[in-house]
């Protein structure tokens, strides 16, 4: 049978189609297909849902719900277990140039669509967690709406617009189609959601505090690097230039400048230790180049040019070295080889006269010098650029994309400063990134949505217990009432009502149950001329005073051991256990007495009597019908006699 369609279906439906279509022109224009195809088939999942197509819904919901947990795991595994460049490699083995983040929609995408989807993969069960699903759905969207995630972050953590338009649409349509059935239960509901909201909400400003603390943390470490690096370099450079101050004293001690062969081997190993020197030269009085360790081509080139001449930018450190003694040290100029870089001038001391004799000339390459450092790091890591000034010295590149963060380290060189620039690439960044933050993020939603089941499955608990209790106490109260009622149906079976004696039913009884007892005496008493009393006084008159006589028949014969009960109309009888004739007619000429001294008068002021017949059994099996017989028979006797008298009956039987 098809389910009834209301106007609510019908908007529901109208939500999720648009979300659809939505979905469709995003995923038509957006260059990150993979990213969107998750929200496309959510929407069809829930237009197939809403189209009340619950199996086929579930079937689509299962994959993308396996999906979603993956890329929400790709969030979680830690670094040591997974490392984020391999996911980056089957996303570049996938599609060429892609890395993960292409492949996966951002974080709070990614749990809003989970949320949606495992409410409808409940079918919107309030007891199933449906009603806080949709109202995570609906914060994460609020996080994402406030654009507290809009500043730079390493990962894209908020949806498009357009995939958050669409996530809305799908929220309003699942809530417009369940608001109904979630009526039944609603202050369940209540009682679990507020909590568990307030949970939720904790839980995201927890994460949100724990992922801005956990970027500044990695922020300032990849800063650090770079500033690592470059404070490493000053130092070595520093350290250099003490070396070379050393190995300019060597030369102090002779007076005879060094011939080749002897420069060269003293130089090799200070040129071995600091690759980026372009050369440790020997520079006369007249600033030319005698010697140039290492003599390879380019330096064997520059051996014999007068500084002072061909070298115009380093004249004046040339010239404090030779002519002032004292270091001199070059702006970032261009070398006699053609790259930009800082001469040291350190000048070498007649022994005798202290006066500066030579110089010892020591060229920094900024290339090599720059390629000294760029080897020092991965291009998979990091992208360097060194740079004077706006003039670019090197730069190398990174193999992969770069993350969002650059910095800027200054490398003091004496007093030229070098900027060197780092950029981390964005898989370095990401596998560096805590995994803290999410992993509690998402501990904080699973505990509570356990906080919402518990919370609902106890209030439903006491709801169920409170009416269980009530069904107890009404079924208790009906108990007693039927009970209270078989009580009084079995009392009224057994007795009179009019004057509360035991019936002729119960006398029947009780006579069988002294069937056993010998003498056993039977009375049958009748009151006179009651008619006539009726008939003066009226019925009620008349009813009054049978409850009277009754009474009265009863203290005596009970007093005397013995049952008195209404055989029918004005007919009274007692059984007497243990009575023989003698005691018998004792008994009822007692009864008889207390019935003449109640006072009770007839219309004419005559007192109302009664005549009583007496039948004993001494012997023998009970014989219940002679002995009424034989009773009978007295009391009949005693009426045919003038009434007011106790007969016995003739003989006992
Ligand atoms: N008020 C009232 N009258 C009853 C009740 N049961 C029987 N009677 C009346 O008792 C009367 C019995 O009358 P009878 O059998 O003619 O006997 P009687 O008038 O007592 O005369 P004797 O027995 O011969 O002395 C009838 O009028 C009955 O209507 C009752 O429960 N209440």
């Amino acid at each position: 049978m098809m389910p009834r369609v209301t106007h609510i279906d019908r908007l529901a439906l109208l939500l999720a189609l648009l979300s659809l279509v939505m979905t469709t022109s995003s995923v038509a224009s957006t260059s990150s297909l993979p990213g969107t195809l998750p929200i496309l088939a959510a929407s069809l999942a829930q237009l197939a849902w809403h189209e009340h197509r619950p199996r086929l819904a579930r079937l689509m919901l299962m994959p993308i719900l396996l999906i979603l947990g993956l890329c929400l795991a790709s969030h979680l595994i830690p670094e040591y277990w997974l490392a984020h460049a391999s996911l980056d490699r089957l996303a570049d083995y996938l599609s060429p140039g892609s890395l993960l983040v292409d492949w996966r929609p951002p974080l709070l995408i990614t749990l809003c669509l989970g949320t949606l989807c495992l409410s409808l993969l409940v079918r919107t069960r309030a007891s199933l967690g449906a009603p806080l699903l949709l109202g995570m759905t609906g914060m994460l969207l609020v996080v994402q709406l406030i654009g507290w995630n809009t500043r730079p972050t390493l990962l894209p953590l908020a949806g498009a617009p357009l995939e958050q338009a669409v996530l809305w649409l799908l929220l309003v349509a699942q809530l417009a189609r369940v608001s109904v059935g979630w009526r039944v239960t609603r202050p369940s509901i209540q009682r679990a959601l507020w909590p568990s909201l307030a949970l939720t909400l904790l839980t995201i400003l927890f994460w949100h505090q724990q992922m801005t603390l956990s970027e500044r943390e990695l922020r300032t470490q990849t800063q650090q690097q770079g500033q690592r690096m470059a404070e490493q370099l000053s130092r070595e450079i520093d350290e250099h230039l003490a070396a070379m101050r050393r190995f300019t004293h060597i030369w102090r001690l002779t007076d005879t400048p060094p011939n080749a062969a002897q420069w060269q081997r003293q130089a090799a190993p200070y040129q071995q230790d600091f690759r980026y020197f372009l050369n440790i030269a020997y520079i006369d009085a007249d600033s030319r180049i005698l010697h140039a360790h290492p003599l390879n081509a380019v330096n064997r080139g520059i051996i014999g040019s007068r500084l002072y001449d061909d070298q115009p930018a380093g004249r004046p450190a040339v010239r404090a070295a030779l002519e002032e003694g004292r270091e001199g040290r070059t702006d970032i100029i261009t070398l006699l080889q053609g790259v930009p870089g800082i001469i040291h001038y350190l000048p070498i001391f007649h022994a005798d006269t202290e006066q500066p004799a030579a110089a010892v000339a020591m060229v920094v390459s900024l290339p090599v010098l720059a390629d000294t450092l760029f080897t020092r790091t991965s291009p998979d890591e990091l992208a360097l650029t060194l740079r004077a000034g706006q003039e670019l010295i090197a730069h190398q590149p990174a193999t992969s994309r770069l993350g969002p963060w650059q910095y800027e380290t200054s490398l003091a060189l004496e007093s030229e400063t070098l900027a060197l620039i780092t950029q981390p690439t964005l898989a370095q960044l990401l596998g560096q990134l805590p995994r803290l933050p999410v992993v509690s993020l998402a501990i904080g939603l699973v505990l509570a949505t356990l906080l919402y089941l518990a919370l609902f499955a106890h209030h439903q608990m006491i709801t169920q217990h409170h009416s269980v209790t009530r069904s107890n106490r009404e079924l208790r109260t009906e108990v007693r009432e039927r009970t209270r009622l078989q009580q009084e149906i079995e009392w009224l079976a057994g007795h009179d009502e009019l004057t509360s004696l035991p019936n002729r039913r119960t006398f029947m009884k009780a006579l069988e149950r002294h069937a056993d007892q010998r003498p056993l005496s039977l009375l049958l008493c009748d009151i006179d001329h009651f008619k006539r009393l009726n008939d003066q006084l009226g019925h009620l008159e008349g009813d009054r005073h049978l409850t009277d006589i009754a009474k009265c028949g009863r203290k005596v014969v009970e007093r005397a051991g013995g049952l008195f009960a209404r055989f029918g109309g004005e007919e009274f009888v007692a059984c007497l256990p243990c009575h023989d004739h003698q005691q018998a007619s004792r008994v009822a000429e007692s009864l008889r007495q207390a019935v003449e001294g109640l006072g009770l008068t007839h219309a004419d002021g005559t007192p109302l009597t009664i005549s009583a017949g007496v039948a004993t059994q001494v012997t023998g099996p009970l014989q219940t019908d002679a002995l009424l017989r034989a009773a009978d028979e007295a009391l009949y006797a005693a009426k045919s006699a003038g009434r007011n008298q106790v007969v016995l009956a003739g003989m006992s039987i």
